[in-house]
């Protein structure tokens, strides 16, 4: 069996103003499965999210993923942000989803039919084909996620950075999402790198726990 890939935190620190996120913090994570990353409020796990994803510059060190820095992994790495802008609110899902669909293939500008069934491709995985049409504004916040973790899908990727996918979802919904995640997991090889501060569903699904704490990450699991 081949090895997982791994991400990689050398020697990482990384300041939001004068808070210390990471300090001197080095870390092998083998990106498998879904990895759960945890911590106080404000600790700044979406900063390293983001980190992650290059749009946040560390102070010193290199975040790798399988050997490559963030900005030359974007295209492996779909991400579904904490909430929407509210200027998002008014969009059709399916339109909301197609944006995020290269507008070109071989060169040639792609044609809205195709990035529609391509978009419907993507609402589908995400059981989200049923409200295709209607504005984000107007669909409960399950339905939102699912939309959102459609659009992250787009770029067909390899990874997955989801910033509490669970917020403001109650039991049910919550449930639901666990569920499409292990799908994806499952179905599209996907690894999944997420924040929540609802751990009740994900009991028994996460594979990796990882701690931040004091500017310094710990594997918990
Ligand atoms: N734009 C900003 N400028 C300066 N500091 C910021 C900015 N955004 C966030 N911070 C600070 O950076 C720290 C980390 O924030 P971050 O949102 O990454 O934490 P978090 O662990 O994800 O929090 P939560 O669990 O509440 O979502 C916090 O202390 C926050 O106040």
């Amino acid at each position: 069996m081949s090895m997982p890939e791994v991400l990689s935190f050398q020697s990482v620190s990384l300041y939001r103003g004068n808070k210390v996120i990471l300090k001197d913090t080095s870390l092998d994570l083998p990106l498998s499965g879904i990895i759960l990353l945890s911590g106080e409020n404000g600790a700044g796990k979406s900063t390293i999210l983001r980190a992650c994803l290059g749009l946040t510059s560390l102070q010193k060190g290199n975040i790798l993923f399988a050997g490559n820095n963030p900005k030359d992994s974007r295209k492996s790495v779909g991400y579904m942000p904490q909430s929407l802008n509210d200027d998002a609110l008014m969009i059709p899902a399916i339109n909301h989803v197609a944006s995020g669909i290269d507008g070109t293939k071989w060169g040639f500008p792609i044609n809205f039919k195709s990035k529609r069934k391509k978009a419907e491709h993507f609402l589908h995985m995400t059981n989200s084909l049923g409200f295709a049409k209607r504005p984000l504004g107007f669909l409960s916040g399950g339905e939102r996620q699912r939309v959102g973790l459609a659009l992250a899908l787009t770029g067909e990727p390899k990874w997955l950075i989801l910033d509490e996918p669970f917020s403001g979802l109650d039991h049910k919904s919550q449930d639901e999402i666990v569920l499409l995640l292990l799908k994806l997991v499952k179905k599209l090889s996907l690894s999944i790198l997420m924040t929540s501060h609802e751990t009740r569903s994900l009991d028994g699904i996460v594979d990796h726990v990882v701690e931040l704490e004091k500017g310094q990450l710990h594997v918990r699991i």
